[in-house]
């Protein structure tokens, strides 16, 4: 299936990358965007990496081939209800959202009579709306695509042949596979960041004492992922609920098996541990796939 024209609803970071790459990428492609805000929308008209911005999400979508939803995952049912009027009968719906079970039952459920082929490109910053966008984000990153059962295969090839296109490596898995892996990979990750950068602000105002001032590099990685959007991880948490807890079990006994080996002077099990990830960390840049590259996120 040949797609021409791409529309693309919530042109923050990710929504404005996929624009942008798509220009850079797929010339040939027109791209319509919308975004619920006003003022994103001005900005996205000014800064000009859509054809066209619709003032309305339905009018973005008319004669789109392939839509991508790029809103947080907490507001995809009610994207896609607003698209629904608007969408060509053989258009083919997608997202971006970084959890998938929830959003790809909402999808459904709000779009019964479309070809929904839900996607996450595993590539993204601590920044967001559109001014924070780029068009080789996704070069070399994996993109996941979960197809649900029964999908059309013209449409599964369609979506995956877009993201090969913007430069994404594809593997397709399922929708629960997926929540799982990420809870470890990305929301739990975010979550401990999320943890240590509080806990060390209360520290600061207990003690007055300068944690932040002379935080180790260690700490100044974690504020970064700190600074993740507020709203779109609000809404993951909530949207992988299930996968976060039992990841969030696991990680707890495991720190206290480190709390234990801290407090009874139990060198050989931290060495241990210790030299088991460093290990882990190596076999990641020797699949060059070292997400800690120095640029990145630091692009814009
Ligand atoms: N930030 C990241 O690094 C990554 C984010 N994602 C996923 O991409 C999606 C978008 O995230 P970002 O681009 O980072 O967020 P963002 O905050 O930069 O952009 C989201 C945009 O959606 C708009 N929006 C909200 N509700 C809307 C609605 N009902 N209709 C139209 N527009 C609406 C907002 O006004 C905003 O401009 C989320 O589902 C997120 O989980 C996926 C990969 C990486
Ligand atoms: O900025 C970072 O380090 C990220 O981890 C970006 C990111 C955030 C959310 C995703 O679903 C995928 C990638």
């Amino acid at each position: 299936m040949a797609i021409g024209r791409v529309a693309i609803v919530g042109l923050g970071l990710i929504g404005s990358s996929v624009a942008r790459a798509v220009k850079a990428r797929l010339p040939g492609v027109a791209v319509a965007g919308y975004d619920a805000s006003d003022a994103v929308r001005v900005e996205a008209r000014a800064l000009g990496f859509c054809d066209a911005v619709a003032d309305g999400a339905a009018a973005a979508v008319a004669d789109a081939d392939l839509v991508v939803l790029a809103v947080p995952v907490g507001r995809m049912a009610d994207a896609a209800a607003a698209i629904a009027p608007g969408l060509k009968a053989d258009a083919i719906i997608s997202d971006v959202g970084s959890s998938k079970a929830g959003v790809a039952a909402a999808l459904a459920k709000a779009l019964p009579d479309h070809a929904v082929i839900p996607a996450h490109p595993v590539a993204g910053t601590e920044n967001s709306g559109p001014a924070a966008g780029f068009a080789t984000l996704f070069d070399g990153r994996w993109c996941i695509v979960t197809p649900p059962a029964g999908a059309p295969q013209d449409a599964v090839t369609a979506v995956t042949s877009f993201w090969q296109a913007l430069g994404a490596r594809v593997e397709t898995m399922d929708a629960a596979h997926h929540d799982m892996v990420l809870a470890v990979t990305s929301h739990l990750p975010h979550l401990i960041a999320y943890t240590i950068v509080g806990t060390a602000s209360e520290l600061e105002e207990v003690t007055e004492s300068e944690v932040i001032k002379y935080s180790a590099g260690g700490f100044r990685d974690f504020t970064r992922i700190a600074a993740s959007d507020p709203v779109m991880w609000r809404d993951v948490f909530l949207a992988n609920k299930d996968a976060v807890l039992a990841t969030l079990q696991r990680f707890n006994e495991d720190l206290t098996v480190l709390q234990q080996a801290i407090r009874r002077g139990d060198g050989a099990r931290l060495e241990e541990w210790f030299t088991r990830t460093r290990a882990i960390r190596r076999s990641i840049i020797e699949q060059g796939q070292d997400d800690a590259a120095p640029d990145f996120g630091r692009k814009h």
